[in-house]
């Protein structure tokens, strides 16, 4: 049997809006024989329902049949996640890794204002990719139901999502966009194989996707601790983010005391992990949620509330650096300091300060 069309579904939702559309154009999608439609996110959304669905990386977009790519309208454009993405394609594009692989746009709109401007604006950017796009014309639209405003648009389907004189998506927006994606499937399964499927230069095609990999390793963040006092949870200074964190738990620290004395060593590294935990969550919420612009763990400098013979603090430190490696791989490695302290705030057993770069 012939390999299925497969077709990425690239979306950016907060609200649910656009997944919602996304869904229903997978749905269009695989209505047409031997085709596979996958969703994900250009980003985790702040949105918990959503937190299951996988997000993209750059590279594999050249891996897809054709790639449907899906928006909130942010003033008359696509949203800013949307863009951020988009930015990170420069090298796809010296590549001409997507010329001729099929596109096709779909938005999830408020009020509606400016969404033909931000399907078209979606266009303009895909075109200098030189992918080709598949606009909707007037498919479905005999179906729709005009005595409620609708989010129909020849360039792609949009929804009305803040109208809500009917539910949103509206019957008649699923309807448009369900004859998008199979219309668009038709399309892809056509082109296949009339473009080169390129090689993207540099290591970059081995890129992980970091949420994947704390999913698979069992790794649960922890909330960001908030500051307790006049400063901030990290400072960035050019592509540089610095965080100092101690071994705070759910308001509470962890093993407290001093190692040796108070606590054993098994506890402070319990401590220690805990507090590199601390460090990794507010460095998600310094990366806007994308842990995949985390470039480098550049260092980190442990500081253990020891008794002063004390000499194997790294021993206790290697468990704040294996995590590092084993969250980021080879861009976890980094310079590290470790030293003991006679006392460190609210007794906790371990400070760990830490400097990442990020793109
Ligand atoms: C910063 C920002 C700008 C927005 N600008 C517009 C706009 O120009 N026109 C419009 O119709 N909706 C606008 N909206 C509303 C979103 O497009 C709308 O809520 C959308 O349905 C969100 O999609 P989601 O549910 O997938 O997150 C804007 C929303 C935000 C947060």
């Amino acid at each position: 049997k012939e390999q299925p069309t497969q077709i990425l579904v690239l979306i950016h939702s907060d609200n649910g809006g656009t997944y919602k559309m996304a869904k229903e154009l997978a749905k269009g999608i695989e209505s047409q024989p031997n085709t596979k439609a996958t969703i994900k996110l250009v980003t985790t959304s702040s949105n918990s329902s959503l937190s299951t669905l996988p997000v993209a990386t750059v590279e594999e977009l050249p891996t897809y049949d054709g790639i449907a790519w899906g928006s909130p309208v942010y003033f008359g454009n696509i949203s800013t996640p949307m863009s951020a993405f988009m930015s990170k394609t420069v090298d796809l594009w010296t590549a001409h890794a997507l010329e001729g692989i099929p596109a096709t746009v779909f938005m999830s709109a408020g009020s509606g204002a400016g969404r033909e401007l931000a399907l078209q604006a979606f266009a303009n950017s895909l075109s200098v990719h030189g992918m080709i796009l598949v606009p909707n014309g007037i498919r479905a639209t005999e179906m729709i139901d005009n005595s409620v405003p609708q989010g129909n648009s020849v360039l792609g389907a949009s929804s009305l999502a803040s109208n809500k004189t009917v539910e949103r998506p509206s019957k008649s927006e699923l309807a448009i966009v369900y004859a998008q994606g199979a219309n668009f499937a038709k399309v892809s399964t056509a082109l296949k194989g009339t473009f080169v499927k390129q090689d993207i230069p540099d290591n970059k095609t081995t890129a992980v996707d970091i949420e994947t990999v704390l999913k698979q390793k069992n790794i649960t963040l922890p909330i960001a601790p908030n500051p307790v006092g006049n400063y901030t949870p990290y400072s960035q200074a050019g592509n540089l983010i610095f965080i100092n964190q101690v071994a705070l738990k759910d308001g509470k620290i962890l093993y407290p005391g001093k190692v040796g004395v108070d606590i054993t060593e098994e506890q402070a590294k319990k401590a220690t992990e805990q507090t590199m935990l601390n460090v990794i969550a507010v460095l998600k919420t310094a990366v806007g949620g994308d842990l995949n612009r985390v470039k480098k763990t550049v260092q980190l400098t442990g500081i253990f509330n020891t008794t002063p013979d004390y000499s194997q603090h790294a021993n206790l430190m290697n468990v704040a650096s294996d995590l590092s490696v084993e969250i980021f791989g080879e861009k976890g490695k980094h310079a590290r300091g470790t030293l003991g302290a006679t006392s460190i705030p609210v007794n906790s057993a371990v400070e760990i300060q830490a400097i990442f770069e990020i793109e």
